[in-house]
């Protein structure tokens, strides 16, 4: 009798614990999505119903043009969405002192995850001033231009690759994905992965990287709703096996820079000279290291891949651009690191692929002091510190209100500069904007550039119709795969 009188005690506290703030945003009129017990607004995505940005598509085509920023639940976490553009901006950079944190920078400690956690995404205060300060040098055109003709010689892999196995369709992704785990292990660790040629390590322990162990994932939950748990029962997020990996993998990256006796100013070198300067240690410079993979390799492919897709998609596109292509190499006779910053086509072909498929759909950050945002005209409300707030990024670059038409490709569009008014942030903007988007870019436009040269590309019957992102994954991978035809282009012309 006791003990069914404890449990449903229990069962009572738990329920009421996690209702009890289910009325935060009532309380401070603020209009809000009514949550659903434990999940709150967000039942399909928990339940890997749909992707988590259908969640918010939904919420963002209720609420707009009600308020500048509705309330939500994240569980049983208040929290708050972004709906109207003017206030990303003021989010993002005229009260960045406000938000300087992201959202992640509470969930991982860095005396369990030191390799993962010196990446100036995942920290905040003064650890984000130091790591992304130590970071960014790394990004000048100076080193930009030195790893071009690496990158190169990967691309020329790429093309040899694609000729080999010419009968058979790709998968966008899986091939970009080992394309870019070469041009990061190559361009940046100085060493061969061999990704694209054969048994693709680096690419298996970077998909670890950033998909944590099951039991992981159950803690974060658990967090999610208990968040003093964090105190108790730290979690590591990158397992061993991963973590000893990556450590290899810059030893011996050190060892043959070493043996070498080379002097090159890239970024090794640069992390290096960082070491001996700052005393770092060898995971610190290793952990800026693996920034590379952990934030770089996923999303750099995903843009590769989208890019073909929608080159494979429009044809019109895909000719206008090898026209481009053509010319250049017509007058320079060779695409080198200022011929490929000089294509504007090309430009705009990548800018609107990340506005209709951007990486990342949502931005999140953190409150960091209390602040008042206006929720409707004239009014304001304290948004509290530890509130997190979302922007929609991949809702507000689709909603046909600001780009006409949404779902076609039409890169034309992209020679305005929306970011100004807070309608394009595949980057993120302001002061913790993205620090390797001149990288991603780089690596995208020179694949791009190649097999558009040499191949005229085409959409397999395989890809589904109706693209929908994995409700599996974080990031915009599209469910079923893009899979395309390459031809070379010699056959088509008589
Ligand atoms: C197409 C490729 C990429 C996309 C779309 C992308 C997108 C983003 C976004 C949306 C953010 C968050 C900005 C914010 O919170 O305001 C971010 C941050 C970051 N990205 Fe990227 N990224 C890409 C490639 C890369 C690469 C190649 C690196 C290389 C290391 C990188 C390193 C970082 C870092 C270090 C941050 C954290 C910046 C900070 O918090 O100060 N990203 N990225």
């Amino acid at each position: 009798m006791l003990t069914i009188l404890l449990l449903l005690f229990i069962v009572a506290i738990t329920y009421y614990y996690l209702k009890w703030n289910y009325d935060f945003w009532q309380v401070r009129g603020v209009p809000f999505e009514k949550p659903v017990l434990f999940f709150g607004n967000f039942k399909k995505s928990i339940t890997r119903l749909r992707h988590v940005s259908e969640d918010f598509t939904e919420l963002y085509n209720k609420y707009k043009g009600t308020a500048n920023f509705i309330g939500i639940f994240q569980m049983r976490e208040p929290r708050i969405m972004v709906i109207e553009p003017k206030l990303v901006n003021e989010v993002l950079i005229r009260k960045f002192n406000h938000f300087s944190a992201n959202e992640f920078s509470k969930i991982f400690n860095p005396k369990i995850d030191p390799l993962f956690t010196r990446n100036p995404f995942l920290a905040s205060g003064d650890s984000w001033k130091e790591y992304r300060s130590e970071i960014a040098t790394a990004f000048s055109s100076v080193r930009l231009r030195t790893m071009y003709p690496i990158m190169e010689s990967v691309v020329d892999n790429l093309h040899s690759q694609v000729i080999y196995h010419i009968n058979q369709p790709f998968e966008a992704r899986e091939l970009s994905l080992r394309f870019t785990a070469d041009i990061v292990s190559n361009c940046i660790f100085n060493l061969n992965s061999d990704c694209l040629s054969g048994c693709c390590k680096v690419r298996t322990m970077s998909k670890k990287l950033s998909s944590p162990p099951k039991k992981t994932v159950l803690f974060m939950i658990i967090a999610e709703i208990f968040p003093i748990c964090r105190k108790f029962l730290p979690m590591k997020f990158i397992t061993d096996d991963v973590e000893e990996f990556f450590l290899d993998f810059f030893e011996r990256s050190m060892r043959l820079r070493k043996r070498t006796g080379i002097k090159v100013d890239d970024f090794l070198d640069y992390v290096i000279s960082l070491r001996e300067k700052k005393k770092l240690s060898h995971k610190d410079v290793a952990g800026h290291l693996t920034t590379f993979f952990s934030d770089g390799l996923e999303t750099t492919s995903l843009l590769i891949a989208h890019t073909l897709y929608e080159l494979a998609n429009n044809e019109g596109v895909q000719c206008k651009l090898r026209d481009e292509i053509n010319r250049y190499i017509d007058t320079y006779d060779e695409i080198s690191y200022d011929v490929l910053n000089e294509m504007a086509y090309l430009e705009l072909v990548i800018a609107e692929t990340l506005r209709l498929h951007p990486p990342f759909t949502i931005i999140s950050k953190e409150c960091t002091s209390d602040v008042r945002l206006e929720v409707t005209k004239g009014r304001t409300v304290l948004i509290e510190k530890g509130t997190n707030v979302y922007i929609p990024l991949y809702q507000i670059q689709n909603d046909p209100e600001y780009f006409p038409k949404p779902k076609e490709f039409i890169p034309e569009r992209c020679s305005h500069h929306y970011s100004y008014d807070g309608l394009y942030l595949p980057f993120g903007n302001g002061t913790r904007q993205c620090l390797g988007m001149k990288f991603a870019s780089m690596a995208c436009k020179a694949a791009v550039v190649q097999l558009v040269k040499n191949f005229k590309i085409t959409v397999n019957s395989r890809t589904s119709e109706e693209l929908r992102i994995d409700p599996n994954e974080f990031l915009n991978i599209k469910k079923g795969g893009l899979w395309l035809n390459f031809k070379p282009v010699h056959m088509f012309q008589i």
